[in-house]
C-alpha cells in the first residue's frame, strides 16, 4: 500500500534536514509543504508569532493539544530553557510515529513528552502521572471542537494559573467559533488575536492569545 503523507512529510525530513538541527527540521517541513504536498502543519508565519510568545512566556511547563507531525512542538521545543518540558498530547497513532521521529531527528527527545490517547481522556491524568502543578503556556492545535471542553478542563482540575496563556491556532480557518465567544467574553480571561494567514496560503486565519487571570 501507498505512504501517508505524513510518512512522505518524514521522508523529506530525513532526506534533507540535518541530524540535531531544529532550524533545517523546520525549514525542511515548510519547504516541503510549499513546494510538494500543503500539510496542517501551524507553518512559518503563524509560526514567528507562536516563537514570539514562547520566548516572552519563557514557560518552565507547556502543554501542546495535537502534536500531527511534530513541527509547533520543534517549533516550540527548540525555544525551551534546559530542564523544561513540553507535554504533547496526540490522538492519531499514525500521527504519532511521525512525529515521535521528527522531534528525535531534531534532537529535542529530552525535551518531549509525546503522549499518545484521547485529549478528555489524558489532562486529568497529567498531575497525578507526570507532576506538574499548573502549565505556564497551553499550545491548542487539535479538533477544533475539542479546544473549548479542553480549556474547560484544564480549568477544573487546576492546571492552570494568573498568567497561564492559550495559545489557540485555526481560530479562523477552520475556526473555533465557540472558543472565541467563550476566552472574548469569559471575565477569566484576557484575549488578543493575532491577524495571520492559513499556513502555506494566503487565506485569513489567526492566533488567538488568552491570558487566565485565574
Ligand atoms: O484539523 C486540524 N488540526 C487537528 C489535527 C489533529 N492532530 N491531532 C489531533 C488530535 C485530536 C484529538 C486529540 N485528543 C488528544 N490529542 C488529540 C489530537 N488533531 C487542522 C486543520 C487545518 C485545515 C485548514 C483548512 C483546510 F481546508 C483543511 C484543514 C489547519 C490546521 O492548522 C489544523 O490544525
Ligand atoms: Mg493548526
Amino acid at each position: 500500500t501507498g505512504s501517508t503523507r505524513p510518512q512522505r512529510l518524514l521522508k523529506a525530513v530525513q532526506k534533507n534536514a540535518t541530524k540535531g538541527d531544529p532550524q533545517s527540521v523546520i525549514s525542511t517541513i515548510d519547504h516541503f509543504c510549499r513546494r510538494c504536498e500543503w500539510a496542517m502543519n501551524v507553518g512559518d508565519e503563524k509560526g514567528t508569532i507562536l516563537d514570539s510568545v514562547v520566548c516572552e512566556v519563557s514557560p518552565g511547563s507547556t502543554l501542546e493539544l495535537g502534536t500531527y507531525c511534530g513541527y509547533s512542538t520543534v517549533r516550540i521545543a527548540r525555544l525551551l530553557a534546559p530542564g523544561t518540558k513540553l507535554i504533547t498530547l496526540e490522538f492519531n497513532p499514525d500521527f504519532a510515529k511521525v512525529a515521535r521521529q521528527v522531534i528525535e531527528f531534531a534532537g529535542l527527545q529530552e525535551k518531549v513528552l509525546l503522549v499518545e490517547g484521547p485529549s478528555g481522556d489524558i489532562i486529568p491524568k497529567i498531575k497525578e502521572q507526570f507532576g506538574i502543578t499548573t502549565f505556564d503556556l497551553v499550545f491548542l492545535d487539535h479538533w477544533k471542537d475539542r479546544y473549548l471542553p479542553d480549556t474547560k478542563l484544564l480549568e477544573e482540575c487546576g492546571l492552570l494559573r494568573k498568567g497561564s496563556v492559550l495559545m489557540a491556532d485555526n481560530v479562523i480557518c477552520p475556526g473555533t467559533p465557540d472558543y472565541l465567544a467563550y476566552v472574548r467574553s469569559s471575565p477569566k480571561y484576557d484575549s488578543k488575536y493575532f491577524k495571520s494567514h492559513l499556513e502555506y496560503t494566503k487565506v485569513e486565519d489567526g492566533l488567538e492569545k488568552s491570558v487566565y487571570l485565574g
